[in-house]
């Protein structure tokens, strides 16, 4: 975990987008956290401010508002905290705060969306499920489609029937099946592609590709589950999956799920890829019924910015001192409620960046 010591200062730009109610609290420390590290390896990191989601919309009339496409346009990465909230619940349906998060995930093409799913030792006893279950070292990749199917089918009302398209190409599932492959063959070589093909035409399609897609990679093991036993076997033997490859709304619902096994959703972080920038924010909402009291768990938001240096930036090492930081203040016992059993010690959101501050000088020094 040493510094590599450099004289060439490296600029990159990165669009803040805090979004709404946690937003702000959730990614102001996660910045200073990433400029610091940021800092150590002689990288600018300069952050632009943008609004989207209910900010967005109250700002400038639209969830994803042309300013902050602007802004998005000039960065190297997007970097978000989380939109929605009762604030905007009856505003018409195109331009919900969640619309917003739909079309900038669209503009930036970032098909694939990685949710990693780990147990931290100190957390085992905060997990819903058994010790015994989740085991000692529990390490998922969630790897969600994220531009298509049914979230952007054609939707639309006919008098009193409602509806919502679901469709898939070819296509569209054989680049993120690459992904899963890709990322499996790195890790314990074993993808489970979850679809409800007993069932959808979708489905049937999305199965027969990625069987297409296994044989470019013999050495990956490939098995399919339905969603519906996939949620269960997620509850009773979490340590069977590796990589979990699903579809946009299967994965939304299953990441939820997967994550609260690790302690909380507020640990988890995501990467949304594709071919061009990448875009950056945890997995959670944005929890309006904790807003502006201290109380959220900032870690999620942190470790999305451990994934954007290793992604976007190729910081490897500062990647890691974040990680290891996190994981440090973790061992230490410092909780914010989501994940306090009653026995350690109860901080808030800003004590938690505070702790994670002085871990990570610590291992700069090492
Ligand atoms: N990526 C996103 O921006 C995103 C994701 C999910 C939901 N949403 C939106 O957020 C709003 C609220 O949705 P919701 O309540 O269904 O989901 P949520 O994830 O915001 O909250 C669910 C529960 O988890 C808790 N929680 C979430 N993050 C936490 C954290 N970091 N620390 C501690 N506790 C945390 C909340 O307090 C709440 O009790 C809605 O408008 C929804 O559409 C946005
Ligand atoms: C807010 C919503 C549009 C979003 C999704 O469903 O993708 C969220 O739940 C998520 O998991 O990022
Ligand atoms: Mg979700």
């Amino acid at each position: 975990m040493q510094k590599t010591k450099c004289n060439d200062t490296k600029t990159y730009k990165i669009a803040l987008l805090p979004g709404d109610y946690i937003g702000e609290e959730i990614t102001s420390g996660a910045v200073k956290i990433m400029e610091r590290v940021g800092k150590a390896y002689n990288v600018d990191l300069q952050f632009t401010r943008g609004a989207i989601g209910g900010a967005g919309l109250d700002e400038a009339g639209h969830p994803f508002p042309e300013a902050t496409k602007n802004i998005c346009k000039e960065s190297d990465a997007i970097f978000l905290g989380a939109v929605g909230g009762p604030k905007w619940d009856n505003v018409a349906s195109n331009l919900r705060p969640e619309r917003g998060l739909l079309e900038i995930r669209k503009e930036l093409g970032v098909f694939a969306n990685l949710r990693p799913v780990k147990i931290h030792s100190s957390l085992r006893d905060k997990s819903p499920l058994k010790e015994s279950i989740i085991g000692d070292n529990l390490d998922i990749l969630i790897v969600r489609e994220l531009i298509g199917g049914i979230y952007f089918g054609e939707k639309g009302r006919e008098g009193d029937k409602a509806y919502d398209v679901m469709s898939y190409s070819a296509e569209e599932v054989e680049r993120i099946a690459e992904i899963a492959f890709e990322a499996a063959s790195k890790r314990d070589k074993r993808v489970t592609s979850v679809d409800k093909a007993n069932v959808l035409e979708s489905s049937k399609l999305w199965r027969e590709t990625v069987e297409k897609v296994a044989k470019k990679y013999p050495e990956v093991e490939l098995s399919h589950l339905y969603v519906d036993n996939a949620a269960m076997q997620l509850v009773i033997n979490p340590r069977q999956f590796d990589v979990i490859l699903t579809s946009n709304m299967f994965g939304d619902i299953l990441s939820d799920e997967a994550s609260v096994i690790s302690g909380s959703i507020g640990m988890l972080p995501s990467a949304s890829i594709g071919k061009g920038v990448g875009l950056f924010e945890p997995i959670h909402g944005s929890a309006p019924d904790i807003a502006g009291q201290d109380k959220v768990n900032p870690m999620a938001t942190i470790l999305s910015g451990a994934m954007m240096l290793r992604h976007s930036f190729n910081m490897e090492e500062a990647a890691k001192i974040i990680e290891k930081s996190v994981e440090l203040v973790l061992e230490k016992g410092y909780r914010t409620g989501d994940i306090y059993s009653g026995t350690e010690k109860l901080v808030g959101t800003k004590e938690v960046v505070e702790k994670i501050m002085e871990e990570i000088e610590v291992l700069l020094q090492k």
